[in-house]
Formats: C-alpha cells, structure tokens, sequence
C-alpha cells in the first residue's frame, strides 16, 4: 500500500531494508539480480523484483518448518528499519511540515536526520528496562515516543503535548506508525500520545511515577523550569531526568542553604556532546543526566547528628558561602 511519494523509492527502500535483515532472501540469485536491476522511476523494475521476492518467500516457506520459518523474520524493526517507519509515518500524517515551528531544537520535518540518530544514542547510555515507565514532556509530533517504544521493553511511553496542530498531527501519527509496524510485522511497547498541558495538576501523579523522563527544555523559561523542578521533587530512587538544560549546577554541594532545592535529591553528570549526531548548527549540543539519589539528603542530615562531621559541614558551608 503506498499513497506516500511520486516514484518508487519508497517501496524500494522499504525492501532493501527488509532484504538488508533477511539474508535468505538477499542471497537468492534472482532476487539479487532484480534488486540490482530495481529503478525506482520503472515501476516494471519494482514489479520484477517483488515477483522474484514473493517467489523466495514462498520457496522458504514450503521448505523451512513453520518455527524456523517464524525465526526468519526479527520480531523489533533494526535501526535503519524504524528510522524508515517512523519517516513513513510522518510523511503521511504531517501533510504540511511548514505549519509547525521549524525553528525549534529537534523541528519535526528535520526529525528524522537529525534527532533519531541522537535518541538511540541517548537508548544506548541510558538504559531501559520492563520496569520503566518512560515520558517525554512536551512531545509535539511524538516521534520521539514512538521510537523508545519500538526501540526498548519499557512497560509504557506517554507523550504530552499541548499546542493542538502537532497534538493533531501527533494522533494521526500514531496511526502511521501502529499501521506501518503492523505491515512489517514488527513489535513495540503500548504507548499514548496525549493532547495536554504537562503542567496541569492532573500530571502530577503520572509524572511522580515515571522512571525515565525526556525534557527536551533548553527554551524553556524560569517559571516552566521551577514547575517543572516542583513535579520531579516527587520522582522515586533511581528515576532518571536526560534534558538539555541542567536541572541544578553539575557542582551542586548540600549546604544548610540550599537543601530544598531539587539538586539535594539528583546526581547530574554532562553526556558526552561529541556523542550528539546533532551538530548541523555545528555547535556540539549538551545533554544532561540527572538521577534521583536520596542518599545525599539523608547522608547531609545524619552528618548534623555526628558533631566531627558536622564541624566539617559548617567548614565545607562557610567555604560555599564566600
Ligand atoms: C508561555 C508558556 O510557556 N506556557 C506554559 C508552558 C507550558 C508547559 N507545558 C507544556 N505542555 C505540553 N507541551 C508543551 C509544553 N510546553 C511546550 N510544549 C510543547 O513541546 C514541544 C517541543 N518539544 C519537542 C517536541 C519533540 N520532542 C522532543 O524533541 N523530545 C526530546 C526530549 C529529550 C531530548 C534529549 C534527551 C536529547 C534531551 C531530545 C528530544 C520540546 C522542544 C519541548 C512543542 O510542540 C510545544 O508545544
């Protein structure tokens, strides 16, 4: 089914990606010959090359058991391959990119290019697992939420997203997105989109019980941040915060002054901005990992208790002081 693109290059890429994960098939000398004959501005090309495909499958088919057969095909889409799914899925739900801000860190329409390669950087240094929930506060379009869904085992990802042209946008592509998966047979986790305001008194609960929180805030202000830090005082041990503001300074000391801000309760450490394949302005951008330790707090209140150690806490204050 394509309704996307005015050549075949869709549908061609679609099987150099499918042949790229099935050797069986890539090796079959006529699918080979037809792949390397396929252009996609002669649709017979295309035609000989699904024939010589179909032809493979149902050669393995008829010789391999169903269950080596069913192992043929991975069940999670390869990087590349959902790199292409979720452009298929924008292409058809955004009909008109120029509507949305394009200006932004991480626009949509330069999605794809830029921020996909950046967020499986980001899946490979922080580690998810079934037990995570995962959020990404402010999600617009919500490309980032469909591909930690298909891409980790988190138990559940949510999106929210206020303003109504890409929460509009964002609902059609979870449509694209479920449909392409469900074509190329491949798995994900459940995940929502959500049309809303992150702020609202609603989230408060929801946000409270996320593990794994994107905040995409480099532009956002004073207030929204001193919101936001007033949700996340609330997360459990072990929550994780990936921004692209810091939350609290990276040289953050508990002193007798500072305890309630939300620094107290996180370790935050600078990701490596060499790592972000987002350097089309050429400026390397920084990300932050923030976690919830509250053993800082607890280890700070047990110092005042033990008087040698507490002389070292005043000590240590009078220094931050001056
Ligand atoms: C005036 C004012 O500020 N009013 C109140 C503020 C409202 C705050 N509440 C909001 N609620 C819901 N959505 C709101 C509210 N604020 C604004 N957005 C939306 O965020 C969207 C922009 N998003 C990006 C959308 C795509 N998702 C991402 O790029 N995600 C992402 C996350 C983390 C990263 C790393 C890990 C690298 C840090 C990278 C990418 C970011 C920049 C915030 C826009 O569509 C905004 O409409």
């Amino acid at each position: 089914p394509d309704d996307g693109g005015e050549d075949g290059s869709e549908a061609l890429d679609t099987l150099r990606l499918i042949l790229s994960e099935l050797p069986l098939l890539a090796e079959d000398t006529d699918v080979a010959a037809a792949l390397r004959q396929a252009d996609p501005r002669r649709f017979v090309t295309l035609q000989r090359l699904c024939d010589a495909y179909n032809r493979r499958l149902r050669a393995l088919r008829s010789t391999l058991d169903p269950e080596e057969f069913n192992k043929l095909v991975p069940r999670r889409a390869s990087v590349p391959h959902l790199k292409h799914i979720v452009s298929l899925a924008y292409n058809r739900a955004v009909e008109d990119p120029d509507v949305l801000n394009r200006y932004e860190a991480f626009s949509p329409e330069v999605y794809g290019e830029t921020s996909f390669e950046l967020i499986n950087h980001m899946l490979e240094h922080v580690k998810f697992s079934p037990d995570d929930t995962f959020i990404d506060l402010g999600s617009g379009v919500g490309q980032v939420v469909v591909q930690v869904a298909a891409a980790t085992q988190v138990k559940r990802c949510i999106g929210i997203e206020k303003a109504d042209i890409p929460a509009r946008y964002a609902a059609e592509l979870s449509v694209q997105f479920k449909r392409w998966m469900a074509f190329f047979g491949k798995e994900y986790q459940p995940f929502e989109l959500r049309h809303d305001d992150f702020l609202a008194d609603n989230y408060r609960e929801l946000i409270a019980n996320c593990t794994v929180i994107f905040v995409n805030n480099f532009a956002f202000g004073p207030r929204v941040d001193h919101d936001l830090k007033e949700r996340f005082a609330q997360l459990k041990e072990g929550a994780r915060i990936v921004s692209s503001k810091v939350f609290c300074p990276l040289n953050f000391r508990i002193t007798d002054r500072n305890l309630s801000d939300i620094g107290s309760i996180l370790t935050v450490e600078e990701l490596d901005p060499l790592e972000s394949a987002v350097s089309w302005t050429n400026t390397p951008f920084s990300y932050y990992l923030h976690v919830v330790d509250y053993k800082q707090l607890e280890h700070y209140f047990a110092s005042l208790k033990n008087p040698e150690l507490k002389k070292q806490q005043a000590a240590a204050t009078g220094a931050a002081g001056l």
